[in-house]
């Protein structure tokens, strides 16, 4: 079999080569022709998967090594009766340890503590309820907007998204980018949305760009900057907003999702559905494989007051600013849109929280439940 992938997908000789012939490409340069004598092709999100790509090709198999999969036409590939397999949770923690960065890091630079403040979740799936579970760890009080599980589960603790924008300090997108249904997401934040928000309120956006108003977000920061704004996620990837870019606090280039581990688990998930599909055992495994741990663990020596041991190990372990401060630098040098592939392209290797171990002291009851909470491995040292 020929095998198109993406180059950014990790592991692939290691998880694929058993199956045939690998080719790999840059996601912008995967086009119909590229893919017109493959039998399998491996995106990942910037790879628009259509009609335009595979008629007439020989795909019987596409795999996308993320989460969202707004850009793949699931209707056309279930036409044609060819196998589909996303990686749904694939790097959830990863985004929810870019926005807990995020928080602990304007935080200190606004001088808030993040307990005081009420923390909107719009879409709580894989990485809005992880994040709702970890803070609420920390005592921080949640609202939680997503009309889908509230229809489904029956739940009346969930409020709506003009509720949450009225009481939230922070409102942070987690949902998935959608045109149709009545939840449809494009434009959730709107310009009356954007409007309504009280000044002071942090807007985070980790979702897909196009789930908030770019231009209204833009006429309202260069009206009044008071809004704080981290976006992650930009309307017309790469080709980003430069207006935008410069009025937002935390702009990163899609990268929350981009730890090590979150990529190597996307490209298991879809080797094992893969496997599936084509009725074969699946024996690589990605526990088979250990990455490099230059950081290996924190050792806090006694009692530490709970959220500056958390900033602690949250700037050890990956701060958000290393890749705040990398884009710009790329910016300045190769300009907006390059800043953005490349930037993505060359990422630096990151680890999730999950990987730092903490050693703790005994005796130390609320500092080790902080940490675990958010996402850190504590361990009691035997002196
Ligand atoms: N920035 C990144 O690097 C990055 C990484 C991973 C995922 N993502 C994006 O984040 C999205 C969410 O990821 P996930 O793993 O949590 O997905 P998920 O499918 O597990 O959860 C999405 C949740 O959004 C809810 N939802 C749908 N429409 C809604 C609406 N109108 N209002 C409120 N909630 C709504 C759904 O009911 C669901 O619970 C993905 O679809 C992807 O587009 C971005
Ligand atoms: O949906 C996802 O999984 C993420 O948005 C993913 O991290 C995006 O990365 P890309 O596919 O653009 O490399």
């Amino acid at each position: 079999m020929r095998i198109l992938v993406d180059q950014n997908v990790p592991l692939v000789e290691e998880f694929f080569g058993e199956l045939g012939e690998i080719v790999r490409l840059p996601g912008r340069e995967i086009t119909a022709e590229a893919v017109r004598d493959k039998d399998i092709l491996v995106v990942r999100s910037i790879t628009r998967v259509d009609a335009g790509l595979l008629e007439g090709s020989r795909v019987r198999f596409v795999g996308t090594c993320t989460i969202g999969t707004d850009h793949v036409d699931l209707d056309y590939l279930r036409e044609r009766q060819i196998g589909f397999a996303s990686a749904p949770g694939s790097n959830a923690e990863s985004v929810v340890d870019y926005v807990l960065s995020s928080l602990l890091m304007l935080a200190e630079e606004e001088d808030f503590v993040l307990t005081d403040r009420t923390v909107g979740i719009v879409g709580a799936g894989s990485v809005g309820d992880r994040l709702r579970r970890r803070l609420e760890e920390l005592d921080v009080t949640c609202l939680i907007c997503d009309p889908p599980r509230a229809e489904q589960e029956g739940r009346d603790d969930f409020v709506d998204i003009d509720t949450l924008i009225e009481r939230a300090d922070i409102v942070t997108l987690h949902t998935p980018l959608t045109d149709e249904g009545e939840h449809a997401t494009r434009h959730l934040i709107d310009a009356t949305r954007i409007e309504a928000m009280t000044p002071g309120t942090l807007l985070i956006n980790a979702g897909r760009g196009a789930c908030l108003d770019n231009a209204a977000l833009r006429r309202r920061l260069e009206q009044r900057a008071d809004l704080r704004t981290v976006l992650d996620v930009w309307e017309d990837e790469p080709a980003i907003d430069e207006a935008l870019y410069g009025l937002v606090d935390i702009a990163t280039p899609h990268i929350a999702g981009y730890s090590l581990d979150g990529k190597m688990r996307g490209t298991e998930l879809v080797y094992q559905a893969m496997m599936r599909h084509y009725g074969l055992p699946a024996r690589r495994k990605l526990g088979q494989i250990k990455p490099d741990n230059w950081l290996r663990k924190i050792v806090l020596s006694g009692w530490a007051p709970p959220m500056e041991a958390l900033s602690l190990c949250v700037r050890a372990c990956y701060d958000v600013r290393r890749d705040m401060l990398g884009f710009e630098r790329y910016r300045r040098r190769l300009g907006l849109a390059e800043a953005f592939d490349r930037y993505r392209a060359e990422y630096p290797v990151r680890r999730e929280f999950s990987t730092l171990r903490v050693d703790l002291k005994k005796n130390t009851g609320d500092l080790r439940d902080a940490i675990e909470g958010f996402g850190f491995k504590p361990k009691l040292a035997n002196k």
